[in-house]
């Protein structure tokens, strides 16, 4: 069973959640709803997926099964062309629209810095108004650098410290200093494309290799739990439902300390996405 950890706002976030970008919007539904079915709480999709109206109803299609709404957690992210107070106001509604059966978002993030200062904060405060009229439970940010979040911390208007942040985060690409920061000011970190996109999964790197047959797990395994003792909160992405209880099955091994720095490569960076961590 994947873990729960508390949020700075008083709720609490399953700790392991599936990846939505790229599952063909046919399929969604069914990935989703077969993902309840193996045991995933916690949903991440965006505007940009194109896919939130399915992710939405493969959750209900599990809640009609006889389940609790409060046991999910589905969070989305407004696309930084909705940024700005009004656009943002606007993009809220429509994401709500796509899952009203749900009757609420869980977490909602702003996927990305680039809007520029002033922008991010207009955002950021429809999306405080969207707590305060209960259309949203948690706000947080992603792929926000320190200065990013420092000027939304020093904001005057900020009411709500973001919950999260959302990053690319693998033991090809840590970003050691920037998790701590956030850890230390009582944001988490989700871990974005914690398999590395895949490319790392097809050819484990020979050091990997006893720790893979000691414990009887795989690339992605291995991975994902990496990320869950680092204290992140990863969101491993697959569209294939053969391999959605395998991605959760983590509670039979633990990494020992010197198994965890033969996963990490420090001074690697190889993202595999964009990068805005950086953006003005
Ligand atoms: N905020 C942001 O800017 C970003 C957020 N994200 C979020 O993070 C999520 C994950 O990142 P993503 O880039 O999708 O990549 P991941 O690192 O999660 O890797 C996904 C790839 O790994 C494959 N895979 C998954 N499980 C296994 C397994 N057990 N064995 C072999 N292969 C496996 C998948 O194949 P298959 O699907 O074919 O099974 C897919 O090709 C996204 O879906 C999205 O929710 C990602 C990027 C940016
Ligand atoms: O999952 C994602 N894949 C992406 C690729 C480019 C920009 C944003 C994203 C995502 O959020």
């Amino acid at each position: 069973m994947v873990k729960l950890l508390k949020l700075n706002s008083g709720n609490y976030i399953s700790q392991v959640g599936l990846g939505c970008y790229d599952i063909p919007r046919h399929a969604t539904a069914d990935v989703v709803y077969e993902a309840c079915k193996v045991g995933y709480r916690h949903f991440d999709t965006a505007v940009l997926y194109g896919n939130e109206r399915e992710v939405g109803s493969g959750i209900q299609r599990w809640i009609d099964d006889g389940h609790d709404r409060k046991e999910v957690f589905y969070t989305t992210k407004l696309w930084n062309s909705q940024c700005g107070y009004n656009s943002a106001k606007r993009a809220i509604k429509d994401c709500l629209a796509k899952v009203s059966s749900l009757g609420y978002i869980d977490l909602l993030l702003i996927h990305s810095p680039l809007c520029g200062p002033e922008e991010r904060l207009q955002t950021y405060k429809a999306m405080q108004e969207a707590v305060d009229d209960g259309s949203v439970k948690n706000i947080g940010v992603s792929n926000f650098g320190k200065h990013h979040i420092e000027q939304l911390l020093a904001w005057d208007g900020l009411k709500y410290p973001p919950v999260v942040n959302q990053i690319e985060i693998s033991p090809w690409c840590m970003r050691e200093e920037l998790a701590r920061w956030c850890l230390s000011k009582g944001i988490n970190v989700e871990a974005y494309a914690p398999l590395t996109h895949g490319y790392k999964l097809t050819h484990p790197p020979e050091e990997l290799k006893p720790i893979l047959s000691k414990y009887g797990i795989d690339m992605a395994q291995l991975l994902i739990k990496w990320s869950v003792q680092k204290g992140y909160i990863p969101l491993p992405k697959t569209k294939t439902v053969s391999r959605l209880k395998s991605n959760i099955a983590l509670d039979n091994f633990e990494l020992t300390p010197d198994e965890m720095k033969t996963v990490e490569h420090p001074n690697a960076y190889e993202p595999t996405d964009w990068e805005c961590t950086d953006a003005p």
